[in-house]
């Protein structure tokens, strides 16, 4: 799929992160394809994925455009979404239409910064589309000057400065301001976890919404109905 079909396929739709990491019980490529063709049943026009294995798994079970990442935990650096050109060069080999990393401005593995390791990544894969996974407007807006292609909301929450933070507090205010701050495709990522929550994050005015655990996360799902009936 050429770059302009991935943007006109993605534009205002639903994505579905079908991820299960090492200790969850759904860990298993062959469970994330199924997990991928049950979202395209549902109506998912795009799956985002973690690690070759799982995207490999996927690509041959759905004909949908895949963002790709590669979650790896380095010993002296909190960022662990795509952090390495390692993951990239594996990533891009994967056919991952669009490859995501974290573009927020914490120090990477081997003491690299962001803005020399996005440069150097461009020049090496001028083709590639590329995602930023940020926490801040002021990460959002570094982003779009090192000209990724789409900005993802993925990281708010999930950081020291963002820590307690959901992207629907006072009606997706972060989300907004990350909107009026940049003119790159948005993408609501991070707690989407409601049909309701997705239409008003379009309504909003994101670029396509990605949606992971209250679709492909049961053990989450579970919990949630768990928990409220406790309240009785
Ligand atoms: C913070 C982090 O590592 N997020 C990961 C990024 O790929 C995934 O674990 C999330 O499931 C994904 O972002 C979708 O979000 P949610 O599952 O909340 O709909």
């Amino acid at each position: 799929m050429k770059n302009k079909e991935v943007m006109e396929t993605l534009r205002k739709n639903l994505i579905v992160s079908c991820q299960a990491l090492e200790d969850e019980p759904l860990h298993s490529s062959f469970i994330m394809g199924r997990m991928a063709l049950a979202a395209k049943e549902g109506g998912a026009i795009g799956i985002r994925a973690n690690t070759v294995a799982d995207i490999t798994e996927i690509k041959k079970t759905v004909n949908l455009p895949v963002i790709g990442i590669i979650k790896k935990e380095y010993p002296d650096s909190e960022v662990y979404i795509t952090p390495t050109m390692d993951e990239i060069d594996a990533l891009v080999q994967s056919g991952a239409e669009i490859i995501a990393l974290d573009a927020t401005l914490r120090m990477r593995p081997k003491a690299a910064e962001l803005n020399e390791f996005f440069k150097t990544v461009k020049e090496k894969y001028p083709k590639q589309l590329f995602m930023a996974d940020i926490s801040t407007v002021e990460e959002a807006e570094n982003a779009e000057k090192l000209k990724f292609d789409f900005i993802g909301t993925t990281l708010h929450g999930y950081t020291e400065n963002t820590k307690n933070q959901n992207i629907a507090d006072n009606d997706f205010k972060f989300l907004k301001d990350v909107l009026n701050s940049i003119t790159v495709p948005v993408i609501a990522e991070g707690k989407i976890d409601t049909p309701e929550k997705a239409k008003r994050v379009l309504e909003l005015g994101v670029f396509c919404v990605v949606v992971g655990g209250a679709i492909t996360r049961p053990q989450l799902i579970t919990k949630a109905f768990s928990e409220k009936i406790k309240e009785v």
